[in-house]
């Protein structure tokens, strides 16, 4: 078992999709080790807040607080602050929030104690979105193209990385260097249902690839059984 702040070798994460702090619990639980942490979004936060999270975080695992906070800087900043003492491993913010406010959400966030700072990682472009939805927003750029201009700007404001599809890691992983963290959503083991994603792939291409985290949510918690699903897709990575 990983503690609550070491990423492990895993690089799955568990999205926790639910309302319910006692079914994350649970669901934590059934998936144990054959994940290596797990992910709190919207749907979570809305209805649980931070004594569901704190629940959670009983289990001793890493987690990724994926709220991905979007709005002017000085706003950004006091959300980040007002969740540091909950300890998350991982937070997030929108790159499309600009240079100005992932600064401020880097300086909110170095203001943690020492040894509880969060990796702070900017989304890109979310993976249930693609070329056509680009275009639709007035975006005629390719996706490829528009997810590294976010990502060298989340670098060069001092972020630790980005949340990405799994088609842009090869590129970021060539301009933006080794240690840039690299998250990938829309990861699909073979033959599973893509449901809301468009921007997809398999959890071993994704990570020959350079992931570094994996996160998978339905593949996992919509099976008959979340625990022999989340096993085959680390034997599958071979954790
Ligand atoms: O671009 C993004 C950013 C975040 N997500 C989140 O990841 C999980 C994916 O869940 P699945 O059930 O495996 O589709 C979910 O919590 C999203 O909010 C994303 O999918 N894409």
């Amino acid at each position: 078992m990983t503690d609550a702040r070491t990423i492990s070798r895993n690089p799955v994460f568990c999205a926790l999709d639910t309302p319910s702090p006692d079914k994350a619990a649970r669901m934590a639980r059934q998936v144990g080790d054959a994940v290596g942490g797990l992910k709190l979004g919207l749907e979570f936060f809305m209805a649980a807040g931070p004594e569901g999270f704190r629940t959670v975080a009983k289990e001793g695992r890493p987690l990724f607080l994926d709220l991905k906070l979007h709005d002017i800087p000085n706003t950004v900043a006091g959300a980040v602050r007002s969740l540091l003492p909950l300890k998350p491993a991982i937070l997030n913010v929108h790159a499309q929030g600009g240079m100005a406010m992932m600064q401020a959400a880097r300086d909110a966030a170095n203001e943690a104690p020492e040894g509880e700072r969060p990796l702070m990682i900017a989304v890109t472009m979310l993976t249930s979105l693609d070329q056509a939805d680009l275009e639709r927003q007035g975006n005629r750029v390719a996706p490829a193209d528009y997810v590294r201009r976010l990502a060298e700007q989340a670098a060069e404001a001092g972020l630790d990385g980005v949340v990405c599809s799994a088609h842009e890691i090869e590129t970021l992983r060539m301009e933006l260097g080794p240690d840039f963290k690299l998250i990938v959503p829309g990861i699909r083991p073979a033959g599973a249902d893509i449901g809301d994603q468009k921007r997809v792939m398999t959890p071993a291409e994704a990570r020959d690839l350079g992931a570094d985290i994996l996160v998978i949510g339905r593949p996992i918690t919509a099976a008959d059984d979340p625990a022999a699903a989340a096993r085959a897709i680390a034997d599958d990575l071979g954790c």
